[in-house]
């Protein structure tokens, strides 16, 4: 029996870590420099998906707490300190800080879309009970 590891999706599966455009056009060293280099941004990318998913995890809690209570989908209180402290801590990093408040706001607005979503399927099911 052929061995398979079934925890990683099809995609993860067929994934080959030395596609690229730049195939047989540069020269082996520099291929090999930057294939090596793409490992570390493969496992970077792999951790982002894994850190994404759970925040999504707790921010879908977070969502069905706030359709329980009626409470609006979002915060703006709680995203301008979460923004501010995000630009503090991209500084230190040496990340550009106007990439960081982006980047927060575009998950935000996704998780603001989830809440909508769950507040809309909680009140349909509270009509009907
Ligand atoms: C997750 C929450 O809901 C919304 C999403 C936020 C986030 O993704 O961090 C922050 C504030 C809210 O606009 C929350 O209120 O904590």
């Amino acid at each position: 029996m052929t061995e398979q590891n079934n925890a990683l999706p099809d995609d993860a599966d067929s994934f080959n870590p030395a596609a690229s455009s730049l195939a047989g056009q540069v020269d082996r060293a520099v291929m090999d420099e930057l294939l090596s280099i793409r490992s570390s941004i493969d496992n970077i990318d792999a951790t982002l998906v894994f850190l994404l998913a759970e925040r999504f995890k707790a921010t879908q809690k977070v969502g069905i707490l706030k359709a329980t209570h009626k409470l609006p989908a979002g915060d703006p209180g709680r995203e301008s300190a979460q923004i501010a402290r995000l630009r503090r801590l991209a500084e230190d990093a040496h990340l550009d800080p106007a990439f960081a408040e982006k980047f927060l706001n575009f998950i935000i607005s996704e998780v603001i879309r989830h809440h909508e979503a769950i507040a809309e399927d909680h009140q349909i099911s509270s009509q009907q009970a």
